[in-house]
């Protein structure tokens, strides 16, 4: 049995305040993650813009939420289809769009950012954020691989900066990493956490180090079921079935590269390379760098050349 004590009642109105402090999100990049931390963050009562760099990739990240929340309705609403096509509409109705993060910012408590996978390109858009954001703006990244204190370098708000990073598909997988970097205060932690818990999610503390958990541990070993491919021994596809059959993941290791994309798996492998260039668990992956300089990314290769055909389209003069 719980007693209530003065000290419990401190901490339940304290989380609580926080709780209630973060109602308008900001998620920036509508692609894999963005779409999803969106989708996730609406579908919990949060007012959510989503940037993105133009109106045509918003438009394909909004379908995609709407598709992936009618695969969620259909399972929560089952007995009653004509409720889950309500549960799309309300929450698609929390989220809006933009093509001006410096502009949406102003009336934000928390900015996650899911762009490329890109030190400076992050510090670019932080640094133009920090000038136009209140102060009480949370500033979090859901950076794969990189360390939140650099990418925090580039702001003023060292303080209320942290890592929220989150999982492929963020509709489906439960877990959020919280990283507390050096400078990351304690109530800027809590509020990550209690964001995360307010989601549905089950968040884990992180220190600011490589990969954090996670990635640490799974980057390595889809870079060395690559190598093992490479070195012949074993097809992709038997290495995939073992894995599932053998070791019980959902995916094997080209099916888990695939979905997460082949771009961001070389990003992470390579700027870990570079800090590190003697760890033989980073090494490049020839393979992998041949795949992405044909522009094969994996399941998201398909995505983007229907975008670049939609704006071909847009772009052909019978539309000008
Ligand atoms: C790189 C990083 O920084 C970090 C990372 O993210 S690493 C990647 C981490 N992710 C993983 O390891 C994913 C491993 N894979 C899995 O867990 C599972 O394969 C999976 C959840 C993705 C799919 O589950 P599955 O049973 O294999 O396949 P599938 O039959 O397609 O899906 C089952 C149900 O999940 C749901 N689902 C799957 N993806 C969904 C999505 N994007 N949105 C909504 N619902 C979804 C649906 O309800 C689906 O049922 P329907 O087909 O009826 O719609
Ligand atoms: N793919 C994965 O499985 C996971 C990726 N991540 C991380 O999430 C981030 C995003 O990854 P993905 O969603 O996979 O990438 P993605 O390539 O699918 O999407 C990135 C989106 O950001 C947009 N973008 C780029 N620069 C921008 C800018 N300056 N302003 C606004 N939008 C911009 C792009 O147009 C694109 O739509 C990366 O840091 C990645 O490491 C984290 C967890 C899992």
């Amino acid at each position: 049995m719980a007693f209530i004590t003065r000290q419990n009642i401190r901490s339940l109105s304290s989380s609580a305040a926080l709780r209630a402090a973060i109602k308008h999100v900001t998620v920036i990049g509508g692609g894999l993650m963005g779409a999803g931390i969106a989708q996730v963050a609406a579908s919990t009562g949060h007012s959510v813009v989503l940037v993105d760099t133009s109106e045509d990739i918003l438009k394909k990240s909004t379908k995609g939420i709407e598709a992936s929340l009618k695969r969620v309705a259909k399972k929560k609403f089952a007995e009653k289809p004509e409720d889950g096509e309500a549960f799309v509409q309300k929450v698609l109705k929390n989220i809006s769009t933009s093509t001006d993060a410096v502009s949406v910012v102003q009336g934000t408590d928390l900015v996650v950012e899911a762009i490329v996978e890109n030190l400076k390109v992050k510090q670019d858009l932080f640094g133009a954020l920090d000038k136009a954001a209140p102060e009480h703006t949370i500033f979090a990244s859901n950076t794969s691989s990189l360390p939140i204190a650099d990418i925090a370098s580039s702001t003023a708000r060292l303080d209320r900066f942290g890592g929220l990073h989150f999982f492929n598909p963020v509709p489906m997988m439960k877990l959020v990493e919280v990283i507390k970097a050096p400078a990351t205060s304690q109530q800027t932690f809590d509020a990550l956490l209690e964001f995360s818990k307010a989601l549905g999610k089950h968040p884990v503390s992180c220190k600011d180090t490589p990969g954090f958990i996670v990635n640490r541990l799974l980057v390595p070993y889809m870079l060395e079921a690559v190598r093992l491919h490479e070195r012949g021994h074993g097809s992709k596809e038997d290495i995939d079935v073992a894995m599932k059959l053998g070791a019980g993941y959902p995916m094997g290791p080209f099916e888990l590269l695939d979905y997460v994309g082949l771009d961001t798996s070389k990003f992470i492998i390579d700027g870990w390379h570079e800090k590190d260039p003697d760890n033989p668990l980073f090494a490049p992956s020839p393979l992998l760098n041949k795949l992405v300089a044909e522009g094969k990314l994996g399941k998201k290769t398909a995505w983007v050349r229907n975008l670049l055909q939609t704006q071909n389209v847009n772009n052909s003069p019978e539309n000008t």
